[in-house]
């Protein structure tokens, strides 16, 4: 049975064939390089994750703010105004591009070079790493919440913890571990710098975000998106918000980033040199709601694949005490908390476990 639309998917034993796809280690590129021509009923998304038709294009007033972030360390003026336009869209949109954030385009060509090498190499090689332990230095997989109930995607991620506690260079893939190791540096200083400006914009300290270790953690997500023969059935990444303080992304020229902004998809077009930054989670947690984490996802592609790497600022699942609430400085008797302190491994914990199910999971911590 040939199935071209949603409503005509068949019976079948969802957890066997979850488990199957997954006993491949071979993701979703296994599948199209055994040529497959119909998704497996697996990758299936309900009618109401799509609703394609509402993304808008090339209307200014319905596109995320492009920030130039030259001379930020020079002008005290322009300093300001940056610091403005970086505080405006984290509250209203959540997401903007920065040019000129001084990594410079080589290294951002490089290492989506090198993503594309690790997802290319011999399939057996990469059999190795794959794995859902999260304590390994390099964690391959398929669709994190495989076995969360959440629909399935169209993409292979490979993750690695870049700071606090770098793994050894030989631990990290072959293909890609000196420009991996680069690349990390590079945005961490360009996380540094995020963070001092949101500090700012808040009106606080310019080291606040940074001394409370906003920036402790990066944990580097590198996702391969295939082609996929059926991009109507599908998703590439399904809606969500993100699961950290602050995202730092480079999407390669394929296109297909969506941002829900005023209830309407609206398309992240690719600006070559350009990254893409937004509010995590955290942040919205902590900054009481004045910042938000808006959802986003990835439309599945008949062209591919698309590669990007999603630079998370987070520890993760790792052991860490801290507790994070509202900050004190930013409340008042008009703006009382409205979450619960928690720590970043509690509230990673409870993201996973729910998977990119389509609901907040900052609900769960709100007062
Ligand atoms: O691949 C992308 O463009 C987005 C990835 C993403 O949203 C994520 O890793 O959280
Ligand atoms: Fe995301």
């Amino acid at each position: 049975m040939v199935v071209t639309s949603r409503d005509e998917v068949p019976d079948y034993d969802r957890a066997s064939e979850l488990r199957a796809f997954d006993d491949t280690k071979a993701g979703v590129k296994g599948l199209v390089d055994a040529g497959v021509t119909e998704i497996p009923c697996i990758f299936y998304h309900p009618p109401d994750n799509f609703d394609k038709n509402s993304a808008t294009t090339g209307d200014t007033q319905f596109s995320i703010p492009v920030i130039d972030l030259e001379g930020i360390d020079k002008d005290v003026i322009k300093r300001k105004e940056i610091v403005e336009r970086v505080g405006e869209a984290s509250k209203i949109w959540g997401f903007f591009q920065v040019v000129n954030h001084g990594i410079p385009e080589s290294i951002l060509e490089e290492i989506k070079e090198g993503v594309r090498r690790f997802y290319e190499q011999d399939t057996e090689i990469k059999k190795e790493l794959y794995t859902r332990d999260h304590t390994r230095p390099v964690v391959y997989n398929s669709n994190f919440d495989l076995y969360s109930g959440a629909a399935t995607n169209w993409r292979d991620t490979f993750l690695c913890m870049m700071a606090p506690n770098p793994p050894k260079l030989q631990d990290l893939p072959a293909s890609c571990r000196d420009i991996l190791a680069e690349y990390s540096k590079q945005v961490m200083k360009l996380g540094i710098l995020l963070f001092e400006l949101l500090s700012e914009a808040l009106g606080l300290n310019p080291n606040h975000l940074n001394d409370i270790d906003c920036a402790e953690g990066l944990a580097v997500l590198c996702h391969y998106y295939p082609a996929c023969p059926q991009p109507d059935l599908t998703l590439g990444t399904s809606k969500h918000a993100d699961n950290d303080f602050l995202t730092v992304l480079l999407q390669d020229h394929i296109g297909g980033l969506q941002v829900l902004h005023q209830n309407r998809w609206i398309d992240i077009p690719p600006l070559p040199g350009a990254l893409v930054v937004n509010i995590g989670d955290l942040l919205q947690l902590i900054t009481n709601d004045r910042f938000e984490s808006v959802e986003h996802r990835v439309l599945a592609n008949q062209v591919g694949p698309r590669v990007s790497v999603a630079s998370f600022f987070c520890t993760g699942l790792q052991p860490n005490p801290k507790f994070y609430g509202p900050i004190k400085e930013l409340l008042s008797e008009d703006n009382p908390p409205k979450y619960r302190e928690t720590t970043v491994r509690d509230y990673c914990k409870y993201f996973n476990e729910k998977g990119l199910n389509g609901t907040s999971a900052l609900l769960h911590f709100r007062l």
